[in-house]
């Protein structure tokens, strides 16, 4: 699997060297909050600015906000990878997935742990990358919840069954035991947070993690 470490419980008052604390990640996990979609606020696009100027890895721009469709350009603009907005805020997820392809950049969708998984199946043809959310979005070091796994399996399924290629990636309260566990049920991307930025050694984790 690929480890993407989210740096919202590093701290951010020394957050170059923080971020160069797990240089041996190839992606980097950015979580954008609004204080609307959810009650937290963390930062913008400005961030992907500050953190281009001394990384190269892959930027995962998880966007938990109101009306996504007004930001993406910020995002696009500003070095996103890929760019993954949450089903339940999107009016009309097609167009803007298509919007994002058409600017040469990946585009995701996340679902909550409330949320069917079955609300995207006219989506997955198109997508590059499916976000299940493990715990409710709005802040780190919150526990796994188990339904995510029921969630993944059904997307590996579907992807096999019709030859689809997005990845699956999972959020929230991953450390050793429930990377293995989705591991088994055919997830590609692992976004660890608190997990990682709680220990020292946080790059040898990275890779123990990707091979759990
Ligand atoms: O999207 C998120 C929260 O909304 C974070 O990416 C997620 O919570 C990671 O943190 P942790 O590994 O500590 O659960
Ligand atoms: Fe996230």
């Amino acid at each position: 699997m690929i480890c993407a470490p989210s740096f919202l419980s590093s701290n951010f008052s020394k957050l170059k060297q923080e971020i160069l604390s797990i240089n041996e990640a190839k992606w980097l996990h950015f979580d954008v909050m609004d204080g609307l979609f959810v009650s937290n606020t963390t930062y913008d696009h400005q961030m992907l600015k500050t953190i281009g100027e001394f990384s190269n890895q892959v930027f995962d721009c998880h966007l938990m906000i109101e009306k996504p469709e007004k930001y993406v350009d910020n995002y696009i603009e500003n070095g996103a990878d890929y760019i993954t907005f949450h089903y339940e805020a999107s009016h009309n997820p097609l167009k803007l997935i298509q919007y994002i392809q058409s600017k040469g950049v990946k585009a995701g969708i996340s679902i909550k742990p409330n949320t069917r998984v079955e609300v995207l199946d006219d989506l997955l043809e198109y997508l590059d990358l499916i976000l299940i959310m493990s715990v409710e979005p709005g802040k780190g070091g919150q526990k796994f919840i188990p339904n995510a796994l029921d969630k993944i399996n059904y997307l590996n399924n579907i992807r096999t069954q019709k030859k689809y290629e997005y990845l699956i990636e999972v959020d929230g309260g991953i450390q050793f035991d429930t990377a293995k566990m989705v591991k088994n049920v055919g997830c590609d991307v692992i976004v660890v947070g608190s997990f990682i930025f709680n220990q020292s050694n946080r790059n040898q984790i990275i890779k123990e993690l990707e091979n759990v």
